[in-house]
């Protein structure tokens, strides 16, 4: 990785004191240095984003939307480095490195679709004649685009390309333990066309960088990935603003549940939990936390679910033999123990793999299955490998899906019945954004599982779907008076036929 060291050194973004940046597997290995932003450099790039943004605005949509086809192209060209970075850095195994490159690339294309289909030209609007009207999207200003760790490119670019496309010039805060993958993405994306000033990269604190920028007014819209605390943080800064109001987009976290009965095909189950709950380590926002199984087939399933589970490979996620990476960060694995310490008090703790010498060095978690009684146990999302498991009657179902949506999270659901009526019913009392029927309930795709949530999980937008790039825009009408200058000739030019 010396290569993103010299490459970061390189480059003309702000810096202020470096910090080293080491592999969530092996804390021994330096992976490269990142600044950190200072107040005066943060504040001289939205200086600068802010005198940008109306130039870029009026390029238009099919200008605009050049540029992320070409970031697509020059990802898919430097897959290779990419994905070993995203491995080092964020400890990510090869198939979900692999996987988030595709989604970044995907978030490219799909928007620069969107943005030809939908800021390429005015809509014109229905009206009397002699009146012309017309309805075009335009940026709102400058948007802070802060990112999360877990999909440091995929989830970095996405907010990043869709804010662009929809006119808006660009500061984006990427995580703390992520800042060298971001670098490549903001490098790539200058390459491919984004001027200097229009997207400026500032690696650094959160809360500093937040402490910052968003008191003030030249900051029209905040696109937020993370912790659903951290978002309502973001939101009360926000709304402690006396100017314009901003726009907020908020993804966050869930608790989220599958609902398994007795008419579903075990084995099925048993692999998309496993997929769903303990691969990329558990660390996705859609991850399955809690798994209900009806009673009469509960024994049965937990048996083949912890024969699987002894199957799985923890270890070095750059290795194809590595099933599971660790957690980001020490500080994250040992909120995980702190948790498991607590379930052993208060639950049964049905499973947990060993870990050994080869994890002695970084941040693993190992994968647990835990008995609970109700979510209602459960206060907070708990972020790794870890899964819960409740039973509950066939004549229970209606107060299970009460008891799942009071946690207030809305992100994803999973249901594995073979009754069709069970699934809608499930859909029907359930706010999730996602919702997956017989099939592992993470690995949403762009443009056909548009993602995102409702209530704690998010304030609604999907990422990856037709009305996405909408939020970031401000609509505007321009209405002429053709008859002032001679009349509606449009109507000369009509096809009678
Ligand atoms: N719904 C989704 O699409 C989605 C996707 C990925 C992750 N997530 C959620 O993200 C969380 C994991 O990510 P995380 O640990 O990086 O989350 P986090 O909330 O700790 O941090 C997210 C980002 O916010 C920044 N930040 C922190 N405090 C800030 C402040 N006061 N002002 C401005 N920025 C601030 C961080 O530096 C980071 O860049 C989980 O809860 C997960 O469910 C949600
Ligand atoms: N979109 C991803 C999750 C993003 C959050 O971590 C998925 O569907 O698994």
């Amino acid at each position: 990785m010396a290569g993103a060291v010299a490459a970061l050194d390189a480059q003309p973004v702000v810096r202020g004191h470096d910090v080293a940046i080491t592999a969530p597997h092996d804390r021994r290995i330096i992976v490269g240095r990142a600044p950190e932003t200072t107040q005066a450099q943060a504040l001289t790039a939205l200086d600068a984003a802010s005198a940008a943004q109306a130039a870029w605005d009026a390029l238009g949509g099919h200008a605009r939307a050049d540029i992320p086809l070409r970031a697509a192209d020059l990802m898919e060209a430097r897959l290779e480095p990419l994905v070993a970075l995203l491995s080092r850095e964020a400890g990510k195994t090869l198939p979900d490195s692999v996987a988030e490159v595709r989604e970044a690339v995907d978030f490219c294309r799909y928007y620069a679709a969107r943005t030809r289909e939908d800021f390429g030209a005015p809509k014109p609007l229905p009206g009397p004649t002699g009146e012309t009207n017309q309805l075009s999207l335009h940026g709102k200003g400058v948007f802070l685009c802060i990112s999360p760790w877990n999909f440091p490119l995929a989830i970095f670019t996405g907010q990043v390309a869709a804010a662009l496309a929809a006119g808006n010039t660009v500061l984006a805060k990427p995580a703390e333990t992520t800042p060298l993958i971001a670098f490549e993405a903001v490098r790539l994306l200058h390459e491919a066309g984004v001027p200097k000033d229009v997207l400026h990269l500032l690696p650094g604190s959160g809360p500093a960088l937040g402490g910052w920028l968003l008191p003030d007014d030249r900051v029209a819209g905040v696109a937020f990935t993370g912790s659903t605390v951290t978002a309502q943080r973001i939101n009360r800064a926000l709304a402690n603003r006396d100017g314009p109001i901003a726009t907020l987009i908020a993804e966050t976290g869930g608790q989220n549940a599958m609902i398994v009965d007795s008419t579903a095909l075990p084995e099925q189950v048993v692999d998309d939990v496993i997929a769903s709950a303990f691969l990329s380590a558990g660390q996705r926002c859609s991850a399955l936390r809690v798994l209900c199984l009806q009673d009469d087939i509960a024994d049965t399933m937990i048996a083949m679910i912890t024969g699987a589970m002894d199957t799985l490979v923890l270890g070095d996620p750059s290795k194809l033999s590595s099933d599971i990476g660790p957690v980001i960060s020490q500080a994250a694995a040992d909120g995980l123990m702190a948790h498991i310490a607590r379930m052993r008090e208060t639950a049964r703790i049905l499973k947990a793999l060993p870990l050994g010498e080869a994890h002695a060095h970084g941040s693993f978690v190992a994968p647990h299955l835990i008995e609970i009684g109700s979510i209602k146990e459960l206060t907070r999302e708990e972020f790794g490998p870890i899964l819960h498991v409740l039973r509950y009657p066939a004549s229970g179902l209606d107060a299970l899906l009460a008891d799942i949506r009071a946690t207030g999270y809305g992100l994803t659901m999973g249901v594995h019945s073979r009754l069709e009526g069970t699934a809608r019913r499930v859909f029907a009392a359930s706010r999730c954004g996602n919702t997956y029927i017989n099939r592992s309930m993470t690995g949403a795709v762009v443009g056909v599982q548009p993602f995102g949530g409702a209530g704690l999980s998010g304030t609604g937008p999907k990422a990856g779907g037709p009305y996405y790039l909408h939020r970031f825009a401000s609509e505007r009408t321009y209405t002429v008076n053709v008859a002032a200058t001679g009349g509606n000739t449009q109507l000369f030019t009509m096809n009678e036929g």
